[in-house]
């Protein structure tokens, strides 16, 4: 391949990369990419979850997509609260106007969702479920007032039965997800 097109692959494969906060070899960052596609997407009801997936994104590159429903759920916390508790308890799939057309293009996907009622948000369950992720590496990781990560973890199991399911964390703390992120050798 000639060396323009090769740069056109690299940009569309790593688009954003932020490079002062990639103190890495250039040989890491395309172990890291190596060929693969990544999509970071997230579910965020109050910016916590968006936060940790910008970070993330701006530290492995690829692309990044909200999640989004249809019906918006009420700003206020206990009317939220009280929205989600119901949609849990009657295992709602909340309808999302979110569409990835190119999702088989991906090899990576990171998922990124708030804790909510010790599992993540049913808008997580109708996500994975709208798509096949199998033969896929599927990479959760949450916030939570004070839930650890793994609470979610039955749900991204049972969900992406047919996946490689990379340890997720609570990515509350910037410096915890970049130690994560080396850990499971995204960086
Ligand atoms: C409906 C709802 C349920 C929640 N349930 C839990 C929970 O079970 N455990 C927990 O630690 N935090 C819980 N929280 C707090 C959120 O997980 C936390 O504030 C998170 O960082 C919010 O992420 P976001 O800003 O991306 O929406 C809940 C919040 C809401 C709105």
């Amino acid at each position: 391949a000639n060396s323009s097109s090769l740069q056109q692959k690299m940009t569309s494969t790593v688009t954003d990369k932020n490079d002062s906060a990639n103190a890495k070899t250039s040989e890491d960052k395309s172990m890291n990419t190596n060929g693969k596609k990544i999509l970071v997407t997230y579910f965020s009801q109050t910016g916590n979850t968006r936060r940790a997936a910008e970070q993330i994104h701006n530290l492995v590159g690829g692309d990044i997509v909200e999640i989004k429903t249809v019906t918006p759920y009420p700003t206020g916390y206990n009317e939220c609260v009280e929205v989600a508790k119901q949609e849990k308890e009657t295992n709602a799939r909340p309808v999302l106007s979110t569409k990835i057309d190119n999702m088989d293009s991906y090899d990576v996907i990171f998922v990124g969702y708030p804790i909510w009622w010790h599992t993540a948000p049913m808008a997580i369950y109708t996500f994975l479920q709208s798509y096949n992720f199998s033969g896929k590496t599927v990479i959760p990781f949450c916030t939570s007032a004070s839930s650890e990560f793994s609470e979610s973890m039955p749900a991204i199991q049972s969900l992406c039965p047919n996946s490689t399911i990379l340890e997720g964390v609570r990515a509350n703390e910037p410096k915890e997800v970049e130690a994560w992120l080396a850990k499971i050798g995204m960086r």
